[in-house]
């Protein structure tokens, strides 16, 4: 079956006009090109973001048809939560989403139309997992500096006060190349130690990825920006700049401000998040598949076709919410300049280890804390999921005794040369490393009550060098290819739940022709 992504063009399917990602939009994300008003909108791929742009979709006051298919057999992708039959829940993926931001704000508007306001579970600015965070390096752990005090006086394990790195950065002239690594820019604006304990920490916590191979022009455009507007990230970031604060801030989002959260979570774990986001759309005519993996896209005639297994469906428009790979792989032939790109975006596999420890005490209250490669690059950081979020915890085996649960974070950029291939990884070899994580660098060395090994493969996209230039070709592809395809997701344009819900609802904007309420 041959389609039609090669510049050929049927008589019969006139291209129609293309509503471009360009200007009077006001909004960004989201890659792709669409007609006007589709009948059918098909979306591939139920995570976060596939779900979000259903959602963005059936709220439209003229909604399309709406057909969500997804390999698995459940909704939600990296959103996965367990509850133990003692009430307490543990986190395989996201834990907290940041408030924040315009994306911060419209993902808690979702929030609160889905009738999940009354789960939240908020961390004020002030709270200790707000706070401190850490880093574990030569076999201790050292408290990240904060405030004046960190700024003027040499924290260990920083060999100088900060107000020398800064006093660097604003003596340093900005970068004149169309990218770099976080590496390289964070040892040119602030020193080497910055950059191997910092940013190289910062990367495992985030991308669970290796400073010296993720772009920071794509993993971290508010500095990179900064930098070349401002001569300096502390002076770019410090200074008001444009954009930002668009749209009302009301209900949810204004309670975040009023009350400071610096992050939030929902009673049932995030899972309840997609699980909300089903009951919303079912009941408005989107119809969601599960096992029902794509296995073939092709454009014919000007309409898609969608080959899953027993089936082909027709679409007007694919909103592909997959992994870029997977994606790839269902593409023809005939599509490979655009597969060739999306194969080039890489993922990290992460071991996701949940620990439970009856009547244990952490020897210090934070977020958790990270490993710098240079000390373990098998062990990216543990996170003290009881400190943020306590109501989690279930109740404790002993009548007023208390329930720890922590998550140990392994492999990342660093899985095959730590653990071998992701897909045959013994659990018990990462749940005894994790153990011994816990026990060396926390001095709990007892028995879990409760232990959970997830090995989640290819779960954070890998933004490395160059990534900007992988997407403006994606964009050209199918600009001239006049394809109504919008590629959405963590694979593109920011990894965050918020980022995802954001590209989920720019790229709805751009085929209703206005961006969704509000
Ligand atoms: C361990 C971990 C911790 C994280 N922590 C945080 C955090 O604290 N805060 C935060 O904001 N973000 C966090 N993130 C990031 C965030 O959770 C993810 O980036 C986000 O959930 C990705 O959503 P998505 O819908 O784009 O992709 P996915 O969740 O990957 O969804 C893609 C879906 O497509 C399906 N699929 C694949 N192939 C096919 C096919 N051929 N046909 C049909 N369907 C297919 C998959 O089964 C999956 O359901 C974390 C991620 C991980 C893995
Ligand atoms: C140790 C590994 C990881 C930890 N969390 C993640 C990994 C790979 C994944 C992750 N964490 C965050 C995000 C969202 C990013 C965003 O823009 O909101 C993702 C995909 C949040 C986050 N976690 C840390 C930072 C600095 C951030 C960014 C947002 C913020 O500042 O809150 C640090 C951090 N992550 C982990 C630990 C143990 C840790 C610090 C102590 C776990």
């Amino acid at each position: 079956m041959r389609c039609s992504f090669p510049l050929v063009r049927l008589p019969s399917a006139p291209p129609l006009p293309l509503i471009s990602g360009g200007k009077g939009r006001g909004q960004s994300g989201g890659l792709g090109t669409a007609p006007l008003m589709p009948a059918t909108v098909a979306v591939v791929g139920g995570g976060i973001s596939g779900l979000a742009a259903c959602y963005h979709l059936v709220r439209a006051p003229r909604p399309p048809k709406v057909v969500l298919l997804e390999a698995s057999g459940r909704f939600g992708g990296w959103l996965q939560s367990t509850r133990s039959p003692e009430g307490a829940v543990f986190e395989h993926g996201p834990r907290g989403v940041r408030p924040a931001g315009p994306a911060g704000a419209q993902t808690l508007h979702m929030v609160s139309e889905l009738g999940l306001a009354g789960d939240i579970l908020a961390v004020p600015r002030e709270h200790p997992a707000a706070r401190n965070r850490f880093l574990y390096l030569g076999g201790a752990l050292h408290p990240l500096p904060s405030g004046l005090r960190g700024l003027l006086r040499a924290v260990p394990p920083f060999s100088r006060a900060l107000l020398w790195n800064a006093l660097r950065d604003l003596l340093t002239p900005a970068g004149t190349g169309p990218d770099e690594s976080a590496h390289g820019f964070a040892q040119r604006r602030f020193g080497p130690e910055v950059a191997e304990l910092a940013v190289d920490s910062l990367c495992r916590g985030v991308f669970a990825g290796d400073s010296r191979a993720l772009s920071v022009r794509s993993c971290f455009p508010a500095l990179f920006q900064a930098e070349r507007q401002r001569g300096s990230v502390l002076l770019g970031l410090a200074l008001p700049h444009g954009g930002g604060g668009a749209g009302p801030e009301a209900g949810l989002a204004r309670r975040a401000r009023a009350e400071r959260w610096s992050q939030w979570s929902l009673r049932d774990g995030m899972e309840s998040l997609a699980r909300a986001l089903v009951a919303f759309v079912s009941p408005r005519g989107a119809e969601l598949r599960c096992h029902s993996p794509l296995t073939h896209l092709c454009h014919r005639r000007g309409r898609w076709q969608l080959t899953v297994p027993g089936a082909t469906l027709t679409a007007d428009h694919v909103v592909s919410a997959l992994p870029a790979s997977a994606l790839a792989r269902a593409l023809p032939a005939e599509a490979e300049p655009l597969a060739r790109e999306l194969r080039a975006i890489p993922a990290a596999s992460v071991a996701v280890v949940n620990l439970q420890y009856e009547g244990a005490t952490l020897p210090v209250t934070g977020f958790g804390h990270l490993v710098p490669s240079s000390e373990d690059p098998a062990l990216l950081g543990i996170v003290y999921d009881s400190v943020a979020f306590p109501e989690h915890d279930g109740t404790p085996a002993t009548p007023g005794g208390t329930s720890l649960r922590l998550t140990v974070m392994l492999g990342g950029a660093w899985f095959q040369q730590s653990f071998g291939d992701p897909a045959l990884v013994a659990p018990e070899l990462l749940l005894s490393r994790a153990r011994a994580a816990v026990s060396d660098h926390l001095g709990l060395a007892g028995t879990p009550r409760n232990a959970i090994v997830r090995v989640q493969q290819d779960c954070i996209p890998q933004y490395t060098l160059g990534h900007w230039e992988r997407l403006e070709r994606i964009q050209r592809f199918l600009k001239e290819q006049q394809l109504p395809l919008s590629l959405i997701g963590a694979s593109y344009s920011g990894v965050s739940v918020n980022d995802c819900i954001a590209s989920a609802r720019a790229a709805v904007g751009k085929i209703l022709g206005s961006p969704p309420e509000p």
